[in-house]
């Protein structure tokens, strides 16, 4: 009788103990998932595919017009071994795999850009960016979000969403040259931040019209010729300044625009012929501006004869070289040189111009 109630009683105790614990392992379970979630870890689960779907409704075009989802574009930048860089880069050769899974990056926290390459479209902002990416410091949206020109109506929360996680220390950054010809834009992006750092790549605008032409007649072989679409008046020679191609190469009068929102401080203007002939060189001054120390060098890149461009010697998240794809670096059709030599002209003045506001002389003339 008494053995049983000894045994009865330590029952009892064993219980209590057991109870204490699991109580004890559960607080540690809820702490440590609690602790995980506020520090972001918990991004990492998976979503149910509806949550994916509705994502991958909101659009992004990329600059040769595809479209990107939002979900692409924080795949393509969250990951150093982006998966979906296929679909989204302009590289040719890709050695990624073509399939949607990446290896997500959950840490760091998603920022507003401190750096945006705003302009010029055609003018090398692609193998700008790309040249940056390979820069430890810095990481940035493959795709164009197109946030300041064509969705700012989705609001500032949706633009930041699209940026990949950066560490202290990084540089959060993207591209899209449109903005720089956008009236709205300037207003917008120091409405976002004042202390934004603009990265201008200009080029000679006739060649970036020549340029432009290119891209067009690549999408609609039927399109008139370019000096039907430069000339508003082919025997007077007026030039068309409502055609795009044209307008864009304006440099002095989108500049203006910017100005009366950002001291000239804030600008970097990148000379795309420079980036051509001599990557390394620009990509110091860059680097400078960016406030970054000089990591990519002349060892990262090397010229290809066939390409006729600089390629990279080991892109980000890649282990073989690779050059720009074929929509960059592609062979312009012949133009009159009569026409070319009145583009020029048409652009003589606002060059200067440019050149005095800049104080930088691109040697266009
Ligand atoms: N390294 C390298 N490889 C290939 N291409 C290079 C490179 N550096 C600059 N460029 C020039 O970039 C021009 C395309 O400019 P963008 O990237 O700004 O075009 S876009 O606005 O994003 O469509 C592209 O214009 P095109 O030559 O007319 O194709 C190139 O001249």
């Amino acid at each position: 009788m008494g053995c049983s109630k000894w045994r009865a009683a330590f029952n009892f105790g064993h219980l209590k103990v057991q109870s204490k614990l699991s109580v004890f392992f559960t607080m540690i379970i809820l702490f440590t998932y609690l602790f995980y979630c506020l520090n972001g870890y918990c991004d990492s689960l998976p979503r149910p595919v509806y949550d994916q779907q509705t994502n991958l409704q909101n659009k992004i075009i990329l600059n040769d017009g595809q479209e990107a989802s939002p979900e692409q574009l924080g795949a393509y930048n969250a990951s150093p071994v982006s998966l979906v860089r296929e679909q989204l880069s302009d590289f040719s050769n890709s050695d990624a795999p073509s399939n949607n899974i990446s290896i997500a990056n959950n840490f760091g926290s998603k920022k507003f850009p401190q750096a945006i390459i705003i302009g010029v479209k055609k003018g090398g902002t692609r193998a700008l960016l790309e040249f940056l990416r390979i820069h430890p410091d810095v990481r940035a949206v493959g795709a164009e979000p197109h946030f300041f020109d064509r969705f700012y109506d989705k609001g500032l929360e949706w633009y930041r969403n699209l940026m990949p996680r950066t560490l202290e220390g990084q540089i959060t950054m993207e591209k899209t040259p449109s903005y720089f010809i956008t009236k709205e834009a300037p207003r917008r992006v120091f409405s976002m931040s004042r202390l934004t750092k603009l990265i201008v790549v200009v080029r000679d605008p006739v060649t970036r019209a020549v340029s432009d032409y290119t891209q067009t007649l690549s999408k609609s072989p039927g399109l008139p010729s370019f000096q039907n679409l430069a000339f508003r008046n082919a025997t007077t020679g007026l030039i068309d300044t409502s055609w795009s191609a044209v307008r864009i190469g304006i440099y002095a009068k989108h500049l203006e625009n910017w100005l009366r929102f950002f001291p000239l401080s804030r600008f970097l203007f990148v000379s795309g012929e420079r980036l051509v002939t001599d990557p390394a060189g620009e990509m110091g001054r860059v680097q400078d501006f960016l406030g970054l120390k000089r990591v990519v060098t002349d060892k990262h890149f090397y010229f290809n004869q066939t390409k006729g461009f600089p390629c990279l010697k080991k892109p980000e998240g890649s282990s073989r070289p690779r050059c720009l794809g074929k929509s960059k670096g592609r062979p312009h059709p012949q133009i009159p040189s009569e026409v070319l030599l009145r583009l020029r002209d048409f652009y003589r003045p606002f060059n200067l111009k440019f050149y005095q506001m800049t104080g930088h002389n691109f040697g266009w003339d």
